[in-house]
């Protein structure tokens, strides 16, 4: 018999300091918007928007909370002294940069907190955890500790779930979690095929790699995780992103390609070997047929996908059939607009689309599949773990009073160095793990 299971989504929660900072290199929106004024409660109450809808659909929907940010102990890491408002001072004056990196919301994008293996793909029959290294990225690389905490303070019943530490960080391991990642299967209860993709063998200097922008997972990690997490060769794929795709700005596979259940949805530029890709996974997932829905670059040309983020959809079962979660911007572009009323006529898996709004991610390149981290829990599991973070209307409602109560709805480079931002987001952030019975996560709190 299989174990029933649902797909459990778990939301990263806009932090007070949302910002555009343009400190990813290689993601076009981030580059593009840097200096734009953000709006931190408009971000995180377009994030609550899509969680609540959702959670009205009747998917189990998570929250994971924002990091403390400016991170001051990061900036005494690096040589600053003084009171809290001395240090901020200091490297707003000396290394405004580092203050900007060290301010970045972008723990927003839990599909980048973790890979997650559910118990039916592992060796112990646990759920498995590692927070992603983020090593590409200096404002992305200081989250993994906290994230930790936060998915022990969730997922604490070491009888179900298995934490491990981010891996040793460096170039070589580079780890981007779960943007890299796809499960394919039939029922969730039952064993899958894990799908990594990577940018490139860090090991082996011949191998092909982008050319402009950085390839920020590593096969060398995936590997690694595959291990940590038990899973063993038929049941997991490896796969080399096409590299001319990261240099037009793909920095993660979740920009291209989203898979669930058994259908994969993708661009043709998705993968350097498209047909091995598809070959592995059909051998692997023996007794279910995949559906692969392959989008012609001419019907979407590579940079309408990157633009409008097509791929960066949520797809969730339905009653009958899948639907596609998509951003907002999909609507605004003609070829991607056009690809969807066709897809809905095609007699697919996908057979409804919704839009959603959450343009304050979208611009620092962060897609409603950016906002979330999956996890396929049996209902053992989803009994055990912490309920204080999933959605309900009442968590809903405290949570919208939360932000508006502290939230600010403007936010330039400059406000980063106010001491009183940094206190402000600290009495949030406070009140929050009581609001989601997470105990003390936050270096403030130890
Ligand atoms: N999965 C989506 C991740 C987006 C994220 N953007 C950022 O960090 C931009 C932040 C800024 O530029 O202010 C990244 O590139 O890792």
């Amino acid at each position: 018999m299989v174990t029933h299971a649902v797909e459990a989504n778990f939301d990263g929660l806009v932090g007070p300091t949302h910002n555009y900072a343009g400190l990813s290199w290689g993601n076009v929106a981030s580059k593009t918007n840097v200096n734009a004024v953000a709006n931190p409660k408009e971000a995180a109450l377009q994030g609550l928007a899509k969680m609540k809808l959702l959670a009205d659909r009747g998917y189990v929907q998570g929250v994971l909370p924002p990091h403390e940010r400016p991170h001051i102990p990061t900036l005494r890491a690096l040589g600053f002294t003084g009171n809290d408002a001395d240090v901020l001072a200091q490297a707003a004056q000396s290394a405004p940069a580092v203050l900007a990196a060290v301010s970045s919301a972008s723990a927003m994008w839990t599909a980048n907190a973790a890979t997650v293996s559910p118990s039916a793909d592992t060796g112990d029959h646990r759920v498995h955890f590692t927070p992603a290294n983020l090593s590409a990225k200096f404002h992305r690389s200081i989250e993994h500790e906290v994230t930790g905490r936060a998915l022990k303070a969730i997922f604490t019943d070491e009888s179900y779930f298995a934490h491990h530490p981010a891996l040793p960080s460096g170039s070589h391991f580079g780890d981007e979690g779960a943007a890299n990642h796809t499960r394919l299967c039939s029922r969730y209860g039952e064993p899958g095929v894990e799908l990594f993709v990577y940018g490139k063998a860090a090991f082996n200097e011949a191998a092909p790699a982008p050319a402009r922008y950085p390839a920020r997972q590593t096969l060398e990690a995936s590997q690694a995780i595959a291990r940590l997490h038990g899973l063993t060769a038929d049941h997991t794929v490896y796969a080399q992103q096409n590299p001319a795709a990261i240099d037009a700005g793909v920095f993660h596979n979740d920009v291209i390609a989203v898979g669930n259940g058994n259908a994969l949805f993708y661009h043709e530029q998705a993968f350097l070997d498209e047909q091995r890709v598809l070959a592995d996974i059909r051998q692997r997932l023996a007794g279910v047929e995949l559906e692969a829905v392959r989008v012609s670059s001419e019907d979407v040309p590579l940079q309408d996908a990157v633009a409008s983020y097509l791929f960066n959809s949520q797809l969730l079962n339905t009653p009958d059939g899948m639907l596609l979660a998509v951003p907002g911007e999909c609507r605004e572009i003609e070829t991607v607009s056009r690809y969807l009323d066709e897809l809905l006529l095609s007699n697919g898996p996908i057979t409804s689309v919704e839009v959603f709004d959450v343009k304050q991610s979208m611009r620092n390149g962060g897609g409603p599949a950016c906002l979330r981290l999956r996890v396929v829990l049996t209902d053992d599991e989803l009994k055990a773990m912490n309920h204080g973070v999933l959605l309900t209307d009442d968590l809903y409602q405290r949570l919208v009073t939360w932000v508006e109560a502290h939230y600010r709805d403007e936010l330039t480079q400059a406000d980063l160095a106010d001491p009183m931002l940094l206190e402000e987001s600290r009495k949030a952030l406070d009140e929050l793990t009581g609001i989601l019975g997470l105990g003390s996560i936050y270096d403030f709190q130890l």
